[in-house]
């Protein structure tokens, strides 16, 4: 047994000493006195312990101890030499029992004690033979030896079957009811207006303007929005691709809601994102307003803040002697305090006649504005009240709603649904007030129901944003395709639909330094051989040049020398299509207008841009032209990205890739509207394949009703073949432009 073991032993058991001493054998040779008679072992020990701390005592050089004191000395060194003592007697008696001088005692060890012994040693034993293994391994690289495998034949060990993993299905929905749950109508579904129940003369108007069906979006939302059974009291949030109508689904039930006012009231504001879109509302709304005395006004940032004022608020003096003496009780308090209020209803007041309060009406029934411009209206314009407002849009919400112009949400929730200013009441909400403030009724707000309208291509089911319209009695309508598959995202979260009438292509453009070039490739071989049924007579002239070409996909077949040919841009471009490029920023789209007509002139005449820096009249005129055929190409930024409503728009072409995919959606929706048919081709570099194919082309957010993205390879070589020098040099043009020695394209 190792040493280790054998130093525990266990007592002697105590019953046994105290025995009577057993009668001597009378053999006589066990000469061994009764074990009473015999010193312990403790006293021998202690004598032989005793004996050698003696012979310590004597054998220690007292020489070496510091002499100090020599009774303190001797008693020192006394007492070390007994220590030392005790410890080596200890000592010898553990080594005695390590070394078998217990075995007697071994004999008498309890039977329990053994069986824990030997199992404790077989642990042991065990552990040993499992280190020694360990200790081998390690050791046998060091030896040049191989380790020992473990060796199998060729037949694959049998493996359990892989516990099935059920489908995640959840059985709750992480979504208010009204989120979760839309009212989903078909895209195709078209009615006729009279079956809708709007009124003849509106039908009529329709006709006039060649709409002689309700589109879906306009089927489901006409009868929500009219009194009658199937009307929602509450508000309505839309989610439907670009171009299916959205505009007129929501100011056809306003207008003919509103129709026979004959005292304007503000009783409508549309709200979207930008002045163009501000224009194109107005356009529609003016158009179903005719023959009626309803009055469209417009409030965008671009315009003075007092020439709007003027239009929308009309003050009129109002004979009421008791109000007017109170207001200049209340202006001479404010003189006397030294806070005068500027250009409020005080300034008003002292251009009445006697007796006479200021009261405002609206100059407007319909408001189509801007966000921003909006709320200095709230803010700052005396007078403009939103007591009478019947109904709120929203469109583009999506974009409002993540652009907090102002914080245009809350100042405008709060002005929609607070208590007029006291000054500003009129009688009936004055006689309101005075009943509430009656001691023995509840006190109800001066305020009113408003319906709200919030619309989107790319509506978001963002919770905390829409939480912002603090929203009544919601519903969320969706016009889907119904050959669209049912993505995953599109079940809880966002999944943005593509017109089924658009045609997408993609272009590698390599590191995107020859870029230009190939959108140069695109515009004069892709899509002015696409336009060719209409352009019959100009390709004539060009006869053996890609006549053939009418498929994007036949782009590959190498026609190299496209720009050499003069005034075949002018000529192809003349057709009906027009084309909208979308570029990164102004600035971007400026330098590509300008480089197309130094690299192909004839272009020249027919590429315009639009930026941000356009004011609002020029950039009217621009779209009217456009709209109009007077040119044909638009290079703009992502400005034009939303909303507009361009006719005969057949290409949009992402000559910068869209920085989101939202932006995408809304980008190559300029096209392919109300069942037309279109085209969107979109640039990559190397950079940017791999965020377009798998968000966009590929993602589940994008829904295309089983049509793809069409990969069109352009040959490098036969793009910048024999335009390269024309290249820098346009380059190098472009850059005395923009240094500001040569001319830009406007
Ligand atoms: N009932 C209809 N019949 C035929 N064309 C229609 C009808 N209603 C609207 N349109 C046309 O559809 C086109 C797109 O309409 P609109 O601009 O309202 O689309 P939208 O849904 O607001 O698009 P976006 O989301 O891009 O703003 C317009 O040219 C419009 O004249």
């Amino acid at each position: 047994m190792p040493a280790l073991y054998e130093r525990w032993v266990p007592p002697k058991p105590a019953t046994k000493s105290r025995l009577p001493p057993e009668p001597a054998i009378s053999s006589g040779r066990d000469t061994k006195p009764p074990a009473e008679l015999l010193p312990r072992e403790s006293e021998q020990k202690s004598e032989e312990s005793k004996k050698l701390e003696k012979r310590a005592i004597e054998e220690l050089p007292l020489v070496e101890q510091p002499i100090q004191d020599a009774s303190t000395s001797i008693v020192t060194d006394t007492s070390i030499s007994t220590q030392a003592s005790r410890k080596e007697s200890k000592k010898r008696k553990r080594d005695a029992q390590i070394h078998g001088q217990s075995n007697e005692e071994d004999k008498t060890t309890p039977k329990k004690h053994k069986t824990i012994l030997s199992k404790f040693e077989k642990v042991f034993k065990l552990g040993e033979a499992a280190r020694n293994k360990a200790k081998d391994e390690q050791e046998l690289p060091q030896r040049g030896e191989a380790p020992t495998k473990e060796l199998h034949d060729l037949v694959p060990l049998p493996q359990p079957d892989p516990v099935p993993v059920a489908p995640f299905e959840p059985t709750f929905s992480t979504l208010p009811p009204w989120l979760a749950k839309p009212i989903t109508v078909n895209a195709t579904k078209t009615v006729s207006f009279a079956a809708l129940g709007v009124h003849s003369t509106f039908v009529k108007k329709l006709e006039k303007q060649g709409h002689k069906d309700a589109l879906a979006v306009q089927s489901v939302l006409l009868p929500m929005l009219h009194p009658g059974f199937e009307q929602h009291l509450g508000d309505i949030c839309v989610s439907a691709r670009t171009g299916s109508g959205k505009t007129l689904a929501y100011l056809l039930p306003i207008v003919e809601a509103l129709k026979d006012h004959v005292v304007s009231t503000l009783s409508a504001i549309i709200v979207v994102p930008t002045r163009q879109l501000v224009d194109q509302a107005l356009k529609v709304a003016e158009g179903l307003c005719t023959g009626t005395k309803l009055k469209v006004g417009t409030a965008v940032g671009s315009v003075p803040l007092a020439t709007e004022q003027k239009l929308l608020v009309k003050v009129r003096p109002q004979y009421d002697q008791r109000r007017t003496k109170k207001l200049h009780e209340k202006a001479f308090e404010q003189l006397q305090s030294g806070f005068i209020e500027q250009g409020g209803i005080f300034d008003d007041l002292m251009n009445m006649p006697v007796d006479h309060v200021p009261e405002y009406e609206s100059g407007v029934d319909i408001l189509i504005c801007t966000p921003g411009r909006l709320v200095e209206h709230i803010d700052s314009t005396t007078g403009f009240l939103l007591r009478d407002v019947k109904w709120l849009v929203v469109d583009e919400a999506d974009q409002l709603l993540n652009q907090d112009f102002q914080g245009w949400a809350n100042v405008l929730m709060d002005a929609l649904h607070g208590e007029t200013p006291a000054d500003f009441m009129n009688a009936q909400e004055r006689l309101r007030k005075r009943r509430a403030d009656n001691v023995w009724s509840v006190r109800t707000p001066a305020h009113h129901e408003v319906r709200k309208i919030v619309l989107s291509a790319t509506m978001q089911k963002d919770l905390t944003k829409l939480r912002s319209l603090r929203f009544k009695r919601p519903r969320l309508v969706i016009v889907e395709d119904e050959k669209d598959e049912q993505l995953p995202s599109a079940i809880e979260g966002d999944a943005y639909e593509l017109p089924s009438t658009l045609d997408e292509y993609a272009v590698s453009v390599g590191n995107g330094s020859d870029k230009p070039l190939y959108l140069l490739r695109i515009l004069l071989h892709n899509i002015d051989a696409h336009n060719q049924d209409t352009l019959k007579t100009a390709k004539s002239s060009n006869q053996g040049e890609s006549s053939n070409d009418s498929s994007p996909d036949s782009s590959t077949s190498g026609h190299s020398n496209s720009e050499s040919r003069p005034g075949e841009g002018q000529q192809s471009f003349v057709g009906k299509g027009r084309v909208l490029i979308f570029a990164k920023s102004n600035e971007n789209a400026s330098r590509l207008a300008h480089l197309l007509s130094l690299l192909h002139p004839p272009l020249r005449a027919l590429v315009k841009t639009l930026t941000r820096s356009s004011t609002s009249q020029k950039s009217k005129k621009l779209l009217g032209s456009f709209s109009g055929g007077k040119f044909k190409i638009l290079i703009a930024s992502d400005l034009a990205s939303r909303g507009l409503d361009i006719p005969d728009l057949t290409h949009v072409i992402n000559y910068d890739m869209a920085p989101s995919i939202t932006s995408y959606v809304h980008r190559v929706g300029r096209t392919a509207r109300a069942g037309k048919e279109g085209q969107a081709w979109t640039l990559f570099t190397k950079t940017e394949a791999g965020w377009f194919w798998n968000q966009i082309a590929k993602g589940s957010t994008v829904k295309r009703g089983g049509k793809k993205v069409k990969r069109v390879e352009l040959n490098a070589k036969s793009v910048t073949e024999g335009t390269k020098v024309t290249y820098e040099e346009a380059l190098r043009e472009l850059r005395g432009a923009v240094e500001g020695t040569a001319g830009a394209v406007e």
